[in-house]
């Protein structure tokens, strides 16, 4: 049986997913502009986010939320994590009983410092939670580039069920039910891409980058084993693997944002001049917190929050790190 699909985001990772779920399910993508509507309805495109690319034909765009989500099997969330609650609260009243939940944010909460999967399980207990991520820079799979995606749910059934609905020829998804360490790979590795952009911005050459990447990873993987992720996730396609595309890629959001940093911009002017979001600015407002409870080192992550939000320049950022203690590469440290 043909599964219904409902997906609540029209950006462009929302309506990239939503145009690979229509391949194999019934699918319908809720996006708040009319405009953007019309224009999937009619000409099955989204210029605004996803330039030039067209979009699986039987697509079907709503403006209603009540529409998207009331007969929908499963419901997939492609909004920023900062609106996630407010749009799962608004969805909540017209979701059928115990349908999963698929989050595709990769964000944290600033307020209550929560996955994504934790807001689905507090205002909508006993649906199945789970995330769909990895190396997934939305602008290449729509021009039919291959690549890999995990769908991570508790419970492995439902996770080998969801497979089928994410995947296609070139879109290759994998299960896991890590979806602690998943949904954390994907929200932590945007703050590394914002200090690989930032060297890559600086001209500080690709040792530098190599090197931020995989004491990134090593960070990254420190503090998502203390929030209870498994080692080995950080080591596959939501760990490493989005790691290195969101850190060498000019299409990632995140690196665009170091990068601009980088070549001396302000991050009021880089943020006024973007028509997308780039959660790792928002991220690293949570991570610093989080290393704090959770006693765990992240140098990295440190350095650009100071320069994000304390006015330190590049060159800070750079000279803080080089001051960190060189330790083994054995220890976790
Ligand atoms: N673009 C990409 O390549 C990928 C993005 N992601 C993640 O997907 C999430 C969504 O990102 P994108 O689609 O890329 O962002 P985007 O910036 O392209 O679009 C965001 C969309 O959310 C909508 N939105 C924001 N706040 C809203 C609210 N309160 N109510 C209704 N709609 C709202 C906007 O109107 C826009 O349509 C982010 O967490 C991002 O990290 C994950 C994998 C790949
Ligand atoms: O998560 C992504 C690729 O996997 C997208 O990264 P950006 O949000 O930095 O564009």
């Amino acid at each position: 049986m043909k599964l219904k699909v409902g997906l609540l985001g029209g950006g462009s990772w929302g309506t990239t997913v939503a145009s690979l779920t229509a391949k194999n399910a019934e699918t319908i993508l809720w996006a708040r502009n009319q405009e953007t509507v019309n224009e999937i309805n009619e000409h099955h495109t989204n210029e605004k986010y996803l330039p030039n690319a067209k979009l699986t034909s039987s697509l079907r765009a709503s403006s209603s939320i009540k529409e998207t989500v009331e007969e929908a099997d499963v419901i997939v969330m492609g909004v920023p994590a900062q609106s996630f609650r407010k749009v799962l609260e608004e969805a909540k009243p017209h979701i059928r009983p115990w349908v999963p939940i698929v989050n595709l944010a990769k964000g944290l909460e600033i307020s209550t410092k929560m996955r994504m999967t934790e807001i689905v399980n507090e205002i909508m207990p006993g649906h199945p939670a789970g995330v769909l991520t990895g190396p997934n820079l939305a602008k290449e799979i729509h021009f039919g580039n291959a690549a890999a995606a995990v769908i991570a749910m508790v419970d492995k059934l439902i996770a080998t069920r969801l497979q089928s609905v994410f995947s296609s020829g070139l879109f290759r998804v994998y299960t896991n039910t890590d979806v602690i360490g998943c949904e954390l790979g994907g929200a932590l590795k945007n703050i590394i891409a914002i200090a690989t952009g930032m060297g890559d911005g600086a001209n500080a050459g690709d040792n530098t980058r190599a090197a931020i990447i995989t004491r990134g990873l090593s960070e990254l993987t420190r503090l998502g084993i203390a929030m209870g992720g498994k080692q080995r996730t950080f080591a596959g396609l939501a760990g490493m693997g989005d790691l290195v595309a969101t850190c060498s890629s000019s299409k990632s959001r995140n690196h665009h944002v170091g990068f601009q940093l980088g070549r001396g911009k302000s991050l009021e002017q880089i943020i006024n001049e973007m028509n997308e979001v780039a959660e790792g600015v928002k991220t690293a407002k949570v991570v610093v917190e989080l290393a704090k409870d959770y006693n765990v080192d992240m140098p990295i992550s440190q350095e650009i929050y100071k320069v994000l939000y304390e006015g330190n320049t590049v060159n800070d950022a750079f000279k803080g790190l080089l001051r960190y203690e060189v330790g083994s590469e054995k220890e976790p440290g």
